[in-house]
């Protein structure tokens, strides 16, 4: 559709948001006061307390219940003329199909991960229908625009995958807090409370350990909870440190660690108490959750405590845990909204980060970084609403010579808050918005097919019910309303090796693989390989000609693309600088992605973050990530 004016464009629109979340209630709000009148909403969340800070159409009334409907109903208050229709389901439900999506002239994403977007990327591709994409992370956040043919699909480029940090930097040479709290969250706690059989890191033996092959973790039968305290933090803190300072080439560009002994922390009469202060504790008003806070009497989160103070949470902590919590001990893993877990990371990392001179933190820090967090900022949500707007008249009024990627920037660069990029043309390598064929090295003599549809098909290519073919052989299919025969033969060749399928993938074999509802189709093709290597290479195959996640070396990734012409803000905040013609706005993208600070969200903001040991959707910044990770294994969180 393209009309002459805004104002009509905006009045014969018909218009789908997905996700009524941070960004969502803020777009809803704008799209109602900018004139639009038949607007769908998709969110398949009911409302927590914990959105009503900043998604401000909600009530504390309103928690429990659906988020589009509560969101229409309290846009229509003061909008009472226009159509919102609003559903309280997935996205992904089947009921939004192609036929669904192709009703709408353009598709407003407000959502919060990488599934939902690629799967929205995917319909709309199939529709033929304008995504305009947007996120948020904290200050930073973009908006981006996707017109089938003309700019580049949401996949067309890589993704960053998580960030790792090498064992040693986190089992060795910490430089940095986050590093401090990954060992305190991933190894220490794991060890003490987690699952005693997996491998560990820390498993370092102390002198004091003559047999040297028992477990210096391992709490002897007869031992003083106090005493076995007080013998992990000497071990941990100041045996393993003294332990890793012979090490003299490991120093010798590095400032050499304190190893912390607990009497360095504290003084005696507190280590007799096992860190306790006795004015504190009282046993008649015990908190329903233990916590070392209140034993303590420290209340302030956001206070940052002294080594002595850390020292004393680390020994309660401990201590309450094996007291109040010995049942949950050996299956625990650390949970940011778990209040003691949170307290025994924080002291942890705090000792650590005070042996290698690295700056303390409060708790109310430490959960952030521990658990991922990027607290949400209300108005860079309200600003990226209403840069989906603008974005969304552009494209009602077929105006793309004037579409903007819009980045949103915590720090400013030449002046400008507000960085708007051209968008790039449909990357023809693509394999969502081109044809381009896959290549699948792998093993065809061990590996299973299930492995290739979960950790590829699924996982890789983001597909939601595959299909796949082996020359004209059906050897899987996925989805309700199979014959219970065909289920049991697919099940039956989920099992089987490659080389052993009715139909044999080996090498040279192509495969097609297909999702119905996503109308994706694309080709495989097999090539053989015997050998992987078990880190680089984990999954035991490799997926190339694919622009799925990539490290964030975005720098690579620029130079592949065309340089975009002029460029000016004004449309934007009016403060115009013009950048017109430089050849110049590659590069300035590239400044802006190069810049430490800005770099994170521009990929896609709001993904970010999970909570567990290992994940990290697909951006972050250092402080928000973990090591060794396994992305189906994160929780996202939500960031808007
Ligand atoms: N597959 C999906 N289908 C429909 N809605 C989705 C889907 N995935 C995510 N959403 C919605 O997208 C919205 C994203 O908003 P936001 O990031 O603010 O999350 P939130 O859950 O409201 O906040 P937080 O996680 O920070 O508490 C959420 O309301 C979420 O329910
Ligand atoms: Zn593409």
């Amino acid at each position: 559709m393209a009309a002459a004016s805004s104002e009509e464009a905006i009045k014969a629109a018909k218009v789908l948001m997905v996700g009524a979340g941070g960004i969502g209630c803020e777009l809803l709000k704008t799209l109602a006061l900018s004139g639009f009148s038949d607007i769908h909403i998709i969110d398949l969340d009911t409302i927590e307390v914990s959105n009503l800070n900043r998604q401000f159409l909600f009530r504390q009334s309103h928690v429990g219940q659906s988020k589009a409907k509560v969101a229409r109903d309290a846009v229509l208050k003061f909008r009472p003329n226009i159509s919102i229709t609003p559903y309280h389901a997935n996205v992904k439900d089947s009921q939004f199909n192609v036929d669904f999506f192709k009703q709408f002239n353009v598709v407003l994403n407000g959502l919060d991960n990488l599934d939902a977007r690629r799967h929205v990327n995917r319909l709309c591709l199939a529709a033929e229908v304008p995504l305009v994409e947007s996120g948020t992370t904290g200050f930073l956040g973009q908006v981006t625009v996707h017109v089938k043919g003309k700019t580049e699909c949401y996949e067309c480029q890589p993704k960053p995958v998580p960030k790792s940090y090498p064992v040693c930097t986190i089992t060795s040479t910490p430089s940095k807090f986050v590093h401090c709290i990954v060992w305190a969250k991933d190894l220490l706690f794991a060890k003490l409370f987690g699952d005693k059989n997996q491998d560990n890191d820390l498993n370092v033996h102390s002198k004091d350990d003559s047999s040297s092959k028992t477990d210096v973790f391992e709490r002897n039968l007869d031992e003083d909870l106090k005493k076995y305290a007080q013998r992990i933090y000497d071990h941990v803190f100041g045996y393993n440190i003294e332990a890793a300072l012979g090490n003299e080439e490991t120093w010798r560009n590095r400032r050499r660690p304190n190893p912390i002994y607990i009497r360095d922390a504290l003084p005696e009469d507190a280590v007799q108490q096992n860190g306790c202060s006795q004015d504190h504790k009282n046993e008649e008003q015990e908190p329903s959750e233990p916590s070392a806070m209140v034993s303590l009497g420290l209340r302030n989160p956001q206070e940052i405590w002294s080594l002595a103070d850390n020292s004393r949470v680390f020994l309660e902590a401990l201590k309450l845990f094996f007291e109040k919590r010995e049942k949950e001990t050996g299956n625990l893993i650390f949970d940011k909204d778990d209040q003691l877990a949170v307290e025994f990371v924080t002291a942890a990392a705090n000792i650590r980060a005070s042996s290698f001179g690295i700056p303390l933190h409060s708790l109310f820090e430490a959960k952030g970084v521990a658990g991922n967090i990027v607290h949400a900022v209300a108005t860079t949500n309200a600003i990226i609403a209403g840069l989906i707007v603008i974005e969304a008249i552009k494209v009602l009024k077929g105006d793309y010579q004037n579409y903007r990627m819009t980045y949103c920037l915590e720090h400013p660069s030449r002046k400008m808050l507000l960085m708007p990029v051209e968008p790039f043309e449909p990357n023809k390598s693509c394999y969502v918005c081109s044809e381009t064929p896959l290549v699948l090295e792998v093993n065809t003599k061990t590996t299973k097919l299930r492995e290739v549809v979960e950790k590829v098909i699924k996982s890789k290519l983001g597909m939601n019910l595959p299909l796949v073919m082996v020359g004209a052989t059906l050897v899987f299919e996925d989805g309700d309303g199979l014959e219970p025969d065909e289920a049991a033969n697919y099940a039956l060749n989920l099992e089987k090796i490659l080389a052993e399928l009715p139909a044999p993938v080996l090498n040279g074999t192509k495969l097609t693989v297909e999702d119905f509802q996503q109308e994706l189709k694309c080709s495989i093709n097999i090539k053989h390989r015997d050998e992987f290597d078990t880190e680089k290479e984990p999954d035991g195959m490799v997926l190339a000609g694919w622009s799925g996640p990539v490290d964030k070396q975005v720098t690579s990734n620029g130079e592949k693309k065309p340089v975009p012409s002029a460029s000016s803000t004004e449309d934007l905040d009016g403060t115009a600088e013009d950048t017109s013609a430089k050849p110049g706005m590659k590069r300035k993208l590239n400044e802006i992605l190069e810049s430490k600070e800005n770099f994170d969200a521009l990929q896609n903001p709001s993904d970010v973050v999970s909570s567990s040991a290992q994940v990290v959707d697909d951006d972050e910044d250092d402080d928000l990530v973990m090591f060794d990770e396994d992305p189906k294994q994160g929780k996202k969180k939500r960031s808007q």
